[in-house]
Parts: structure tokens; C-alpha cells; sequence
């Protein structure tokens, strides 16, 4: 291949060399003619490349118009206080704020499990401070009537969405609580809700990770399982059984700290993980299942109270409005 490759050139530049040879369209004639040649051959492709570059340089935009995609283009890499700046910049039309001024900007948050008892009241926080808030709820638990008091806000957006599916939002900050929390929600269908916490939570760190948002995970204090150490100090690993009726549950949750930590270690997600106990307040239903709700009915229908177990066993409980910070 090579060799033959050789050989057409040497043949090429022979014929160059020939003047006796008849012109070929590749090939120029003698120099009398050169100029009566180029006029015609060579001319009209002279002219669509002015006409090309002409073109070119016309349509170019302005260094003042192109500075905005390219500052786009560098924010795709660049870390979240870069992308707060380019959105006051399309939002507010006041040209650039210095990134060090925080708290001048709405934050954007999506709050998955938003339409739920401590999700409503979490939204109702986050809305009083002006925050513009997308909620996303499956409604397995939650209810509509629980945020029904934001709809026809600007600020505020219901979604309803399964995290077991991905999603994509721009959003600065995700308060991750999508999941049944009462015993009886969650082994209600026990795949359902380990899926929920491991696949659902990876999606959402997911979404954290590519677009640079803080993300908080609403874990339990059932990580602890049935704990040796009361109270269960932060560094306490817990006593649990993988193999129970509540593992979809407090495995799960536990699983769901697991991908939180590595994303917050290997991606540098900046992550919390609040573990809560048992709660309770308005918005509760009547049908949770959990202790307070189930004394509180059976004390207004004026039923006995049902005590499971032998009744020794102990719990912390907190009022929903000392959860939310
Ligand atoms: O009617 C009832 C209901 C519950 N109980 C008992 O009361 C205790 C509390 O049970 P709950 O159903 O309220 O729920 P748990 O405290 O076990 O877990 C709950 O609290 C911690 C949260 O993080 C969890 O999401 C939630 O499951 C248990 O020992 C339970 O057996 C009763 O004695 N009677």
C-alpha cells in the first residue's frame, strides 16, 4: 500500500514536470496561459472562500454575547455557588451577584416525602422563609390535604413522583424523607419499602451529585435496632436483625446512611442524616398505627388501650414542631 502510494506521486510530479504533456484539469499550462487560467479555474473558488469567510465572521456573535454560554458551559464543572450565580442572573436580570452574598437568593429544595405528617410541617418551615419548594410525594402515605394550604403559591410545586424512579431537577438542596415510617405502613409491603430506601435513595444522591446539592437524609432510630446501650449515643452501631419483619424497615435505613456517607466520601456530596424518633402532632393519621396515634383514637372512642409485648418497652417521643429546625 505504502509503496504503491509512493509510485502515484512519483508518477504525479513527472507529469508536472512534462510541459509537453497535454493540460489536465489538475494541472496548470505553461506560464503564458497562467493568468488567463487562474481567471477562469481558480478565480470563482477564490471568490466563495471571501464569500465563505465574509459569512463566517458576520454570524460570529459579539465577545459581549458569547461571555453568557461560555460562562454556562464552565458552570456544568464548576461547583454550586457558580450555578447560583448564573440563575440570579437569568431570574433577576441585575447582572451578577458576588458569590460570597448568601441568603439573598431564594434556594430551591425539593423535599421528597413532602406531602407526608413530618414533610408537611418540614414544607410549611421551609416555605415561611421563602424558599421556593418542590415536593414530591408517590401518596402512599401522604396526603394532598396536607399541603393543600401552599397550592397557587409561586413558590411552591407538587410532584407526584415515585423515588424509585430517577428524576431531574435543578434544585439546591434535597431533604430526602420518602418512605412509610410506621410499622404497620412499612410491613405493609416489605420489598416496596427496602426499595424505596436503598433504590430511592440512591436516586436522590444521585441527583444531589450531579447537580451539586446538599442533601439530608431522614433516618431512624430504629438503626439501632434493639439496642444494648440506652440512650443510644451518635457512635452507637446498633443491635439488629437482618432477618426480621422490620429489616425491610431499619436495614434499609441503614443501607440508605451507607450510600449517604459514600457518596458524601467519594463524590463530596455534603450530607446530614437525621435520625428520628418516634414522633407525633398534627397531621397524623388516625390510621398511622404507631403508639400515640393508636392510644389517642381508642381513648376518644373510649376503647381500651392495646398494649403489644409485656409493655416494658421504652421510646423517646417528640412533638413534630421540635423536629423541624
Ligand atoms: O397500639 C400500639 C402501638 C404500639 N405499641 C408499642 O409501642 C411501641 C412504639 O411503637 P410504634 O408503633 O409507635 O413505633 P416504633 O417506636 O416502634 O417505631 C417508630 O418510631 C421511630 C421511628 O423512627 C419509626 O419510623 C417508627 O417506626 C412499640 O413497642 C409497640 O409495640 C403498643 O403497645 N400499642
Amino acid at each position: 500500500m505504502t509503496s504503491e502510494l509512493i509510485h502515484r506521486t512519483q508518477t504525479s510530479q513527472f507529469t508536472h514536470r512534462n510541459s509537453d504533456s497535454p493540460p489536465d484539469s489538475n494541472c496548470p499550462p505553461k506560464s503564458t496561459n497562467r493568468i488567463g487560467y487562474m481567471l477562469r479555474h481558480r478565480l470563482p473558488f477564490l471568490l466563495l472562500g471571501v464569500a465563505i469567510a465574509a459569512a463566517f465572521f458576520h454570524l460570529l456573535p459579539s465577545p459581549s454575547t458569547a461571555a453568557a454560554p461560555h460562562v454556562s458551559l464552565l458552570e456544568t464543572n464548576l461547583a454550586l455557588p457558580t450555578r447560583r450565580v448564573l440563575m440570579e442572573d437569568h431570574t433577576e436580570k441585575k447582572g451578577r451577584v458576588p458569590i460570597g452574598v448568601k441568603g439573598k437568593r431564594q434556594k430551591r429544595i425539593v423535599v421528597t416525602g413532602g406531602a407526608g405528617f413530618v414533610g408537611s410541617h418540614l414544607v410549611d418551615r421551609l416555605m415561611e422563609r421563602g424558599d421556593s419548594v418542590i415536593v414530591v410525594d408517590n401518596f402512599f402515605t401522604g396526603r394532598k390535604e396536607n399541603v393543600l394550604h401552599h397550592m397557587g403559591n409561586p413558590n411552591f410545586e407538587l410532584i407526584r413522583h415515585d423515588v424509585v424512579e430517577p428524576i431531574l431537577l435543578e434544585v439546591d438542596q434535597i431533604y430526602h424523607l420518602a418512605c412509610p415510617a410506621s410499622p404497620v405502613h412499612y410491613k405493609f409491603n416489605p420489598v416496596k419499602t427496602i426499595k424505596t430506601n436503598v433504590v430511592g435513595t440512591l436516586n436522590m444522591l444521585g441527583l444531589a451529585k450531579r447537580v451539586g446539592a446538599r442533601f439530608l437524609l431522614t433516618s431512624t432510630s430504629e438503626v439501632y435496632g434493639d439496642p444494648l446501650q440506652h440512650p443510644q449515643a451518635e457512635t452507637y452501631w446498633g443491635n439488629v436483625n437482618p432477618i426480621g419483619v422490620r429489616s425491610c424497615y431499619d436495614e434499609g435505613k441503614r443501607t440508605a446512611e451507607t450510600l449517604a456517607m459514600d457518596y458524601h466520601r467519594g463524590a463530596g456530596i455534603e450530607v446530614r442524616i437525621a435520625r428520628i424518633f418516634n414522633t407525633y402532632g398534627p397531621r397524623m393519621c388516625i390510621d398511622d398505627g404507631r403508639v400515640v396515634s393508636n392510644f389517642v383514637a381508642q381513648a376518644l372512642r373510649k376503647e381500651p388501650l392495646t398494649v403489644y409485648g409485656d409493655g416494658k418497652q421504652t421510646r423517646s417521643f417528640q412533638y413534630v414542631s421540635d423536629l423541624k429546625v
